[in-house]
């Protein structure tokens, strides 16, 4: 960095001191769920839940990045979202820097969106177009009533110079600059107010390879000389494989595996992962002989009404009856190296029969608890059905508004998921465009 460019940095608010140190959990994520409920009909009665996210338990440790990977609708962005309470989880629980942010009110979520940011996608749809630079990466502090030292304008300037944009660009549009730079405009306006955790969402994906390239190595620099956290999400196993130190993979609303990311390249053990590795081109052709490519059939089942058991049974070359029946819990086969198979490869042989054991017992117990589950929904969904059936005669007799108590408390939820995502939204100005569609 130049000279110039660090003593400019100066007015920017300073780096908070961290709370946890080198090593330790800054986010901690246990069980966590979100169904996103399936309405019908006129009463919009929920026949349904897309089972998006369904029992997530990691942690990020401060200082480090965590890669997300997985196809298409596992449920990637949607944690991306949970974690930084774009979304209002179902269940579970989200502690960052020990203090549970689970269910906390816009409000009290509000000093907490400065030590936590979102990256968008797309850099196309993530900028106002009607706002200046200026506006858009200065809007953060604008929105928490920061003061800096010379004025927001010199703060703005010295974002845009970290991020490696020309300052002079500060009255410019969005539409002035090519999609890196755009890129760069978004991740200068997350870094505005020094957050200590980023979650970007595939943050480099919309872009030419080129480009690519540029903008993970900026990532990389702001991280040394920042010291901040990342969780990336992305498809693009390189990508991952480049800026993780540990990568987490996801099947249709769950981790399946995660690992050290050298542990994980070297010796994937879910299935899964080793039928994702096995899809990245060799470029070498020398090695392509011994270079075996899985190809897996299919699509990922809905995440409406998933498999039961393993999910990915439906699609895995090993799948048995036991992995229709018990699902497989997240076991560590390996230090740092967590896994759910009842069949992994590539682990230690001394802990497979052991872990065979334990996930038995645990299979039994899921299996078990699983009954007593289906057996006490069984009884609330006949007592909700009586309550709904009265709730409607009620209805149709007397005032249907009000005598529709599920449906009142349902789009109470929904427009509750609606505030908290627009003021999400506010607190960077994205209008991110698949949140606003999605939400
Ligand atoms: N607001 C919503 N309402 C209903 N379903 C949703 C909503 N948001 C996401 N989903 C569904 O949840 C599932 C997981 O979506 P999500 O976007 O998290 O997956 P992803 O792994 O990030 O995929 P992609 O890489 O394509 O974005 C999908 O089936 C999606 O259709």
């Amino acid at each position: 960095m130049s000279e110039e460019s660090s003593t400019a940095t100066a007015t920017v608010p300073a780096p908070k001191a961290p709370a946890a140190s080198e090593g330790e959990a800054l986010l901690q994520v246990h069980d966590l769920v979100k169904h996103f409920p399936i309405k019908k009909g006129l009463l919009q009665r929920q026949v349904g839940a897309v089972q998006a996210v369904d029992g997530l338990t990691f942690d990020v440790r401060q200082g480090e990045t965590l890669g997300v990977v997985g196809e298409s609708g596992c449920g990637k962005s949607t944690m991306g979202r949970l974690i930084t309470r774009l979304l209002e989880p179902t269940s579970g629980k989200i502690t960052f820097e020990g203090v549970d942010i689970s269910h906390l009110s816009t409000a009290k979520m509000r000093p907490l969106r400065r030590d936590i940011q979102m990256i968008f996608q797309d850099p196309y749809s993530s900028l106002n177009p009607r706002h200046t630079v200026g506006t858009i990466v200065g809007a953060p502090f604008r929105l928490q009533g920061i003061k800096t030292e010379n004025g927001t304008k010199a703060a703005v300037q010295d974002l845009l110079e970290l991020c490696g944009l020309n300052p002079e660009h500060y009255n410019r549009y969005p539409h002035e600059f090519s999609g890196g730079q755009r890129q760069r405009i978004g991740i200068a306006r997350a870094l505005a107010l020094r957050p200590k955790m980023i979650v970007a969402d595939e943050p480099v994906s919309a872009l030419d390879v080129s480009i690519q390239a540029q903008v993970v190595n900026l990532l990389d620099d702001l991280q040394t000389e920042l010291g901040l956290t990342y969780v990336v999400i992305a498809h693009d196993l390189s990508v991952v494989r480049h800026v993780s130190d540990r990568v987490a993979v996801m099947y249709l609303g769950k981790i399946v595996e995660i690992a050290d990311r050298d542990s994980l390249y070297a010796s994937p053990m879910h299935p899964y992962t080793n039928a994702l590795m096995s899809a990245v081109p060799v470029p070498d052709p020398s090695r392509k002989q011994e270079h075996n490519r899985i190809l897996l059939t299919g699509d990922v089942p809905s995440p409406v009404n998933p498999p039961s058991g393993c999910h990915f049974r439906t699609r895995c070359w090993k799948a048995t009856e036991k992995c229709a029946e018990i699902e497989p819990p997240l076991v560590a086969l390996k230090t740092g190296h967590q896994v759910a198979c009842h069949y992994p490869e590539n682990a230690p042989t001394d802990v497979i029969a052991e872990t065979i054991t334990v996930s038995k017992e645990a299979g039994e117990a899921v299996a078990k608890a699983a009954e007593a589950a289906v057996a006490a929904k069984a009884e609330e969904t006949a007592e909700a059905a009586e309550t709904a059936e009265v709730a409607e005669v009620a209805a149709a007799e007397e005032a249907p508004a009000d005598a529709e108590p599920e449906a009142a408390e349902a789009a109470a939820e929904e427009s509750t998921e609606a505030v908290e995502s627009t003021e999400a939204a506010e607190s960077t100005e994205g209008a991110d465009a698949k949140g606003e569609t999605k939400s």
